[in-house]
């Protein structure tokens, strides 16, 4: 339905009002406004507001790590503690010498980031990785506080710099060449609004770019993102390093603005408040980040701070009420709200829900000698005392089709899991062509070609199927351009056109199956595995996708595991029989159709029966 055209332009004016005001220029210009306002205020406002701001960057940088890469971090106030001495540190030493300190500033972002990429490398790599970072997180932010509190004798010094112990530390003002005596207190909170400006707009291009979208891949479904291809541990421990980077910064500025660091600032009080502002301005939108430190730190002060007498109780209170009644935060659930209201000015057509016949081959570069014999040799998969898989080897041959069928807990999603690196066998070896993948982690065999729709479907449901296929397809070519393209065919292949720019949640079931089969070809494998690919269609659909398997072959080798010995008919392709995770039979349909032990392990007739 549309609606009247004068109402359809206005509509559109706003839209584009709104888009500008919260976007790259709108955040600017709202930024210098507040800037130069700020020239009425006096110094106690303007040391006050420089301290939210500062908070806002801090925000921001948990967004990034939470809100966007979902790592629940306690190590912000932390790293801002980090931030903070390190900037104590270099200005103290440097600035005799230089006569400014913003280099102090920039150097103090980076050794946060550092500290960031040092506990993230454990955390995301190490023996850690068993452990919620959440806890690894505030257990380092505990030990600092510790630490840092012990340091009081004077032998403790970096350079001409104490570091105080809980007496803390005088840091230098802001000092640029052109005020060797520090900047005032304006122009220093002029200037922390410019950098946080600058710090959101950054973000916001970043999280648009191909490292923001697999940011938030791996966030949404860490496993799908690795079985793309994607190293999830890297992408996470960039964007752990990143929020180092800028929580150091914002720790920076605050020692450079409030002219005194103590220990403090890794307790418990300075952890969790980061937390509770991000939680309730909205942990996935950096405006929620800036929101939640403007809506927090009044209430907070007023109280006495979050370590007075009420702070915590109130605090506690606001923070239950948020998380039940709007959990999401209250500005994704503002737009959420408005976004609503939009689309019920322009409710789409409703488009066809079942699967449509799909002509011609899959859109993608024919066969580049990329299709591969995979094969396992005596491969062996315990899991305590039960084996899951018992000495199978096998050869699935390039451009054919292969089936595996067996009775439930036959071992058959063990043997897909061994094949593409989500488990490590006890013992045997996986060859794909001639190099022995046994070893290698899931991202690096999906890179050689190994790709896997899984029984249980595995999409990225927040994202739209354009985004999907996307995803998939520049893990393989690394190019923007040309994963827009590949999505876009692909998608039109699959029949999902009429839906590419909905979420994948909104997918019908067999729908919902046939992204996760496009997003795997669009990754150009060289070796397909589809696990129980028709699980929960129709009749019609099941035919459909046989059809589709079918064209597969000319592209890539291709592995099907199925309970239903129709599609396994349709497809006409040799077959093995999986009995307690051993090989029980192999041969032609018929030809195990009329095998006595598959009849009564299986297919559950007696011979008698079959005939
Ligand atoms: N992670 C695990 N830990 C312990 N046991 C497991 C694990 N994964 C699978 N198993 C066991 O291994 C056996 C084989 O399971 P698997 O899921 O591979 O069978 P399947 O043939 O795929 O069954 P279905 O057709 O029901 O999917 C089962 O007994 C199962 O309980």
């Amino acid at each position: 339905m549309t609606g009247h055209p004068a109402q359809g332009a206005s509509a559109g004016r706003r839209a584009a009002v709104l888009r500008l005001a919260s976007g790259t220029p709108g955040i600017l210009v709202i930024a210098l406004a507040a800037a130069f306002a700020a020239g009425a205020l006096g110094d106690a406002a303007a040391q006050r507001l420089t301290t939210w701001t500062v908070y806002g960057l801090l925000a921001l940088s948990l967004v990034l790590v939470w809100g966007k890469a979902g790592i629940l971090s306690f190590a912000q106030g932390a790293l801002f503690g980090i931030g903070a001495y390190a900037y104590g540190v270099l200005a103290g030493n440097l600035l005799p010498m230089t006569g400014e300190s913003v280099s102090a500033v920039a150097g103090a972002a980076l050794v946060a980031g550092l500290a960031a990429a040092s506990i993230g490398y454990f955390v995301f790599y190490g023996r850690l990785s068993e452990l919620p970072v959440a806890i690894v997180t505030l257990a380092f932010s505990l030990l600092l506080l510790t630490v840092m509190g012990s340091l009081s004798d004077p032998k403790y010094h970096i350079g001409s710099v104490a570091l105080g112990g809980y007496n803390g530390l005088a840091t230098s003002a802001l000092t640029v060449p052109w005020a060797p005596d520090g900047l005032p207190l304006i122009a220093t909170f002029q200037l922390v609004v410019i950098v946080t400006a600058l710090v959101a707009v950054g973000l916001r291009t970043l999280m648009r770019r191909p490292f923001g979208r697999v940011v938030l891949a791996t966030a949404s479904n860490r496993e799908r993102t690795e079985l793309l291809g994607y190293d999830p541990r890297r992408v996470r421990l960039t964007a752990f390093a990143l929020g180092g980077v800028v929580a150091g910064l914002a720790g920076a500025l605050y020692a450079a603005s409030a002219l005194y660091i103590d220990p403090s600032v890794f307790g418990l009080a300075q952890s969790t408040m980061v937390v509770v502002w991000v939680l309730v301005g909205g942990r996935q939108s950096l405006l929620g980040g800036l929101a939640g430190v403007v809506l927090v730190e009044p209430l907070t002060s007023a109280l006495g701070g979050a370590g007075g007498d009420f702070g915590p109780i109130v605090l506690g209170a606001v923070l239950i009420l948020v998380v039940l009644v709007v959990p999401a935060g209250l500005v994704p659930t503002l737009a959420g709200l408005v976004r609503r209201l939009r689309a019920r000015d322009g409710a789409a057509a409703d488009a066809d829900t079942a699967i449509q016949p799909i002509d011609g081959d899959p859109p993608l570069p024919r066969d580049e000698g990329r299709a591969a014999t995979l094969s396992t040799h005596d491969l062996v998969k315990r899991f305590g005392g039960l084996v899951a898989t018992d000495g199978v080897s096998l050869r699935f041959e390039a451009h054919r089709i292969h089936s595996i069928v067996g009775p439930n807990g036959a071992g058959k999603s063990t043997l897909f899991s061994l094949l593409v690196g989500r488990n490590r066998p006890t013992s045997g070896t996986i060859r794909l062509g001639d190099a022995d993948i046994t070893g290698r982690p899931a991202f690096r065999r999906a890179r050689l070609g190994v790709g896997i729709k899984t029984q249980v479907s595995s999409v990225y449901l927040e994202a739209t199927v354009l985004e999907n296929l996307w995803l998939a397809a520049y893990a393989d070519c690394r190019s923007v351009r040309e994963a827009d393209r590949r999505a876009r065919a692909m998608a039109g292949w699959l029949g999902l056109a009429a839906r590419a720019d909905g979420p994948a949640s909104e997918l019908a079931h067999g729908h919902r199956q046939l992204l996760e089969i496009g997003m795997v070809l669009a990754a150009r494998p060289a070796v397909v595995l589809l696990d129980e690919p028709t699980a929960g269609m129709t009749r019609e659909e099941t035919r459909l996708v046989a059809e589709l398997v079918k064209r597969l072959s000319s592209h890539c080798t291709v592995v099907v595991v199925e309970h239903d010995m129709e599609f396994i008919r349709e497809l006409g392709a040799p077959v093995t029989v999986l009995h307690k995770g051993a090989v029980l039979a192999e041969g032609s349909v018929d030809e195990i159709r009329a095998d006595e032990r598959v009849l009564s392990s299986y297919l559950g007739r007696t011979h008698a029966d079959a005939k």
